[in-house]
C-alpha cells in the first residue's frame, strides 16, 4: 500500500519578484491510521503544507501523492472529486452557515451526485450523534457554544467517510476544558481508524498527537 500522503521535494513559493519561499525541499510521508501534529513558529509553513496535503494548493516544484495519485497532474474538479472522496476539513473559526440549523449544515457537506439523496438527513444525523450533539440538530449554529460549534463542524468533517482529517488549529478558539473535549473527539475518531493531521501552536496538543512534525522556515526541523 502506498503512504496516504507521500510529498517528495516539495517547494512552495509566492509572488515572482523576491518571492517568499513557504516550503523548501519538504520530504513527507503519512501512512493511513497516523495521527500527527504538525508544529512551528508563525510563518514556517504549516498552513501552506496543509493546504497542499488538502489539494487546496499545488506544489511550486516537487510532487504530491495523495493515496497514491499524482495529485498535481489531476484538473481542478478531479483534484476537488479527490479531496471530497478522501478528506475532512476542520478549521480554528468552525466554518458554519450562521442562517442554516446544525442538521443542514452538515447535510450540506454531502456531495451532491455522490451519494443517493434519501437517506441524507439520516446520515447527518448519524454523524450529530457521533459527536454527541445530535440534540441540536434543529438549532442555528449562532445559538451553540464554541465547543458545540466546533462538534458540528467536525460532523461536517466526517458524513463523507474520509480517510483523513485534516484541522487547522482546531482548539485555537476553546477554552482548556472545552478543548480537552474537542481532542477526546478527534483522539477517538483516530482510534476508530481515521488518520488524523492537526497544526497547532499549543504544546499540549503537539504532545496528545503520536507523531510531531516541526516545520522550521519552510522546512522539516524535527519528525518524531
Ligand atoms: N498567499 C500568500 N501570498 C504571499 N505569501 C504568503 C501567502 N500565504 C502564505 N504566505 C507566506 O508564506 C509563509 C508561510 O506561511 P504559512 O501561512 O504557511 O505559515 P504558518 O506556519 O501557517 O503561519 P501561522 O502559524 O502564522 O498561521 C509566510 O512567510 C507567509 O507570509
Amino acid at each position: 500500500m502506498p503512504p496516504l500522503v507521500q510529498l517528495v521535494d516539495v517547494s512552495r513559493s509566492y509572488g515572482s519578484v523576491a518571492p517568499v519561499r513557504a516550503l523548501r525541499g519538504v520530504d513527507l510521508e503519512v501512512d493511513s491510521g497516523e495521527l500527527v501534529s504538525v508544529v512551528g513558529a508563525s510563518g514556517s509553513g504549516k498552513t501552506t503544507l496543509l493546504n497542499i496535503i488538502g489539494c487546496l494548493d499545488r506544489p511550486t516544484t516537487g510532487s504530491y501523492r495523495l493515496d497514491g495519485v499524482d495529485a498535481d497532474s489531476l484538473s481542478d474538479s478531479r483534484r476537488a472529486g479527490l479531496r471530497s472522496r478522501l478528506l475532512g476539513f476542520v478549521f480554528q473559526s468552525f466554518h458554519l452557515l450562521s442562517y442554516r440549523t446544525v442538521l443542514e449544515n452538515v447535510m450540506l457537506a454531502e456531495v451532491y451526485g455522490r451519494r443517493e439523496w434519501a437517506g441524507r438527513a439520516e446520515r447527518a444525523r448519524n454523524a450529530l450523534a457521533a459527536v454527541g450533539i445530535e440534540d441540536r440538530a434543529d438549532t442555528v449554529p449562532t445559538r451553540l457554544s464554541g465547543g458545540q460549534r466546533q462538534r458540528v463542524a467536525i460532523a461536517r468533517a466526517i458524513v463523507n467517510q474520509p480517510r483523513m482529517l485534516l484541522c487547522d488549529e482546531p482548539t485555537g478558539n476553546l477554552d482548556s476544558v472545552t478543548a480537552a473535549g474537542i481532542l477526546e473527539l478527534l483522539g477517538g475518531l483516530y482510534e476508530a481508524g481515521l488518520t488524523v493531521i492537526v497544526i497547532t501552536h499549543d504544546p499540549g496538543v503537539a504532545e496528545w498527537s503520536q507523531r510531531q512534525v516541526r516545520l522550521v522556515d519552510g522546512r522539516i526541523g524535527s519528525d518524531r
